[in-house]
């Protein structure tokens, strides 16, 4: 496959920002190693946003020739309170419910889940000279940066915390060099991490990204942040500004219950879900469930995708683009009810395969719901 060809994979939906599209030519150009890496702190249920989002991305990777790597961050869950901030239980749920639902995800999106490689992250840790990397990069990056990057732990600017959270920001960082990370990946809102370590990627002293005698920059993926359901806590929404912030603020989150679509929900629960979600009549800024469409249904293109609706209502429709079905939605020629459902449709057939694997093995689902999910 060409250069041209897996640059275009990569940066096709749902890829939000590439860092750049530059140094991704200049690292097939150069042949350094590609090596990806996404972390997730394990904590509540998978969601659509982490199952889906990050699973469609990993396909597209495998498909440019990239070797995927998904980092398990037990360490970095305990630091955040996550799961009661017991370690053994974050990572008994890691390498269970949050593997295997990640694998599921994973080939729903067309991946291939036995390519991806899972590194829990106390495995790197426990090597001696980790620690020399979290030093090297806090070096490097001042007290007020790293304040404000405590937003990728899902704490707010000014929130009171203990000191170990401050060091997260470095670790995150460390777990991009240390690992030969080339594509280091996540969604949006993790941006800051991934800002910093291309900065200070030339200025290391310990594992910089060493090939053919160049300190290589890493290039940063970030997949666009599905809408979580809920009802904006503004509305109407008047700025740009506005709506921007309210993007990534009203992101999908598992602490919001109904924001979410869990990847093992059944399909009464995912018709629930949908049927409350904010979805305003000929709105197209600022609506989850086009959102959703957009980015889970659309993702291909063109693709079809047949609303069903009874004779007096239209009859049925097929669209075949985004756009299209958008403009019929601007318009008023498509109900926000015929959407919703057919929506839900669409998602309780792609999930089939994962509610199935789920429930021929229970067990990692069992767990779940006996340990306390915190945060
Ligand atoms: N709504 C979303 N859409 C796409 N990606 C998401 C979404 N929410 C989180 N992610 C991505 O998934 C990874 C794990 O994020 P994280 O565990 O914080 O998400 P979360 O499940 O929403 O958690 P929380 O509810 O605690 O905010 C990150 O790369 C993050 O950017
Ligand atoms: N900060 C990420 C989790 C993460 C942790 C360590 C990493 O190296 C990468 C990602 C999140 O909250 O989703």
């Amino acid at each position: 496959m060409d250069i041209e060809r897996k640059i275009e994979l990569i940066k096709k939906k749902p890829t939000e920002e590439l860092l750049t599209e530059e140094n991704l030519r200049h690292l097939l150009e150069v042949g350094a190693p590609l090596q990806h890496y996404i972390g997730f702190e394990i904590s509540g249920y998978i969601h659509l946003g982490t199952g889906l989002m990050a699973g469609a991305k990993i396909a597209d990777l495998q498909k440019a020739g990239v070797k995927t790597r998904i980092f398990l961050a037990d360490w970095h869950s305990w630091i955040n309170d996550k799961l009661g901030g017991d370690l053994e239980v974050i990572q008994k749920v890691a390498l269970t419910y949050f593997k295997e639902g990640m694998k599921q995800s994973i080939k729903v999106m067309g991946g291939d889940p036995d390519k991806v490689e899972f590194v829990l992250a106390s495995e790197i840790l426990d090597k001696g000279d980790y620690w020399q990397t979290v030093i090297d990069i806090s070096k490097n990056v001042t007290l007020a940066r790293m304040l404000r990057s405590i937003t990728i732990m899902g704490r707010q600017m000014g929130e009171a915390i203990d000191f170990a959270k401050l060091i997260y920001p470095a670790m995150q960082v460390a777990d991009i060099f240390y690992q030969g990370v080339t594509i280091a990946h996540a969604g949006m809102d993790q941006r800051k991490a991934h800002v910093i370590a291309i900065e200070v990627a030339q200025k290391l002293k310990y594992h910089p990204l060493e090939w053919k005698g160049e300190k290589l920059k890493p290039v940063a993926l970030h997949h666009h942040l599905l809408l979580g359901l809920q009802e904006p806590p503004v509305w109407p929404i008047e700025s740009e500004e506005q709506f921007k912030e309210l993007k990534t603020q009203m992101k999908m989150s598992k602490s919001k219950p109904y924001s979410a679509v869990f990847i093992h929900d059944s399909p009464e629960e995912i018709k629930q879900k949908l049927r409350k979600a904010f979805c305003p009549a000929r709105e197209v800024k600022y609506n989850p469930v086009l959102d959703w469409a957009e980015y889970i249904i659309f993702r291909e293109e063109p693709t079809e995708f047949t609303i069903h609706r009874p004779a007096k209502f239209g009859g049925d429709v097929t669209y075949t683009t985004f756009e299209e079905l958008k403009k019929d939605f601007a318009e008023g020629k498509l109900h926000p009810l015929d959407l919703k459902n057919a929506v839900a449709e669409y998602l309780i057939e792609l999930l089939k395969p994962v509610r199935e694997y789920f429930e021929k093995h229970p067990e990692p689902l069992e767990l779940m719901r006996e340990i306390k999910i915190t945060r």
